[in-house]
C-alpha cells in the first residue's frame, strides 16, 4: 500500500471482555486504524470531498464503542472493520486494537490484536 491515512490513539471506553465484570463495568481501549487510499486527488485539489474524511471514521468508532458488547478483542476488531467498511466502502483497511489495562494478575502491560482487510 503506497499511500494511506493513519489514525492513532483513539481511546474509547467499551464493554468488551471475556470476564463478565469487564463487560459489566467497561474499560479503556485504544484504536489505531489505517485507510489504504490514493491521496493524490485531495492532495492536488485541497478538497476533502475528493478523498476520505478520517473524522467520519473516528466518529463512527466512538459511537460503536458506546453500544458494543462482546467478549474478545478479535471480535471487536472485526466489528471495527465492518464499521469502517460501511463508512468508506471496500478499500484496504487495517486496525490495531489494544486493551489498555489487562486484568491478568501480575501483568501491567497492554495487549493488542492487529487485523487487515484487502491490505497488500
Ligand atoms: N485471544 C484473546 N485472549 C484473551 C482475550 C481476548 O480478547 N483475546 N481476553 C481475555 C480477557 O478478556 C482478558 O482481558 C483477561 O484475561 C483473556 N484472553
Amino acid at each position: 500500500m503506497n499511500e494511506a491515512i493513519h489514525v492513532r490513539g483513539l481511546r474509547v471506553w467499551a464493554h468488551v471482555g471475556v470476564y463478565e465484570q469487564e463487560r459489566l463495568h467497561g474499560q479503556w481501549f485504544e484504536i489505531a486504524f489505517s485507510l489504504g487510499a490514493d491521496l493524490a486527488a485531495t492532495a492536488r485539489s485541497d478538497d476533502l470531498s475528493q478523498g476520505y474524511d478520517y473524522g467520519r471514521g473516528i466518529a463512527v468508532l466512538q459511537a460503536q464503542a458506546r453500544t458494543i458488547r462482546c467478549q474478545t478483542l478479535e471480535h471487536y476488531s472485526e466489528r471495527i472493520l465492518d464499521r469502517l467498511e460501511e463508512c468508506y466502502g471496500p478499500i484496504p483497511l487495517a486496525v490495531e486494537l489494544s486493551k489498555c489495562r489487562v486484568p491478568v494478575p501480575g501483568f501491567n502491560g497492554s495487549v493488542a490484536v492487529s487485523r487487515r482487510r484487502r491490505w497488500g
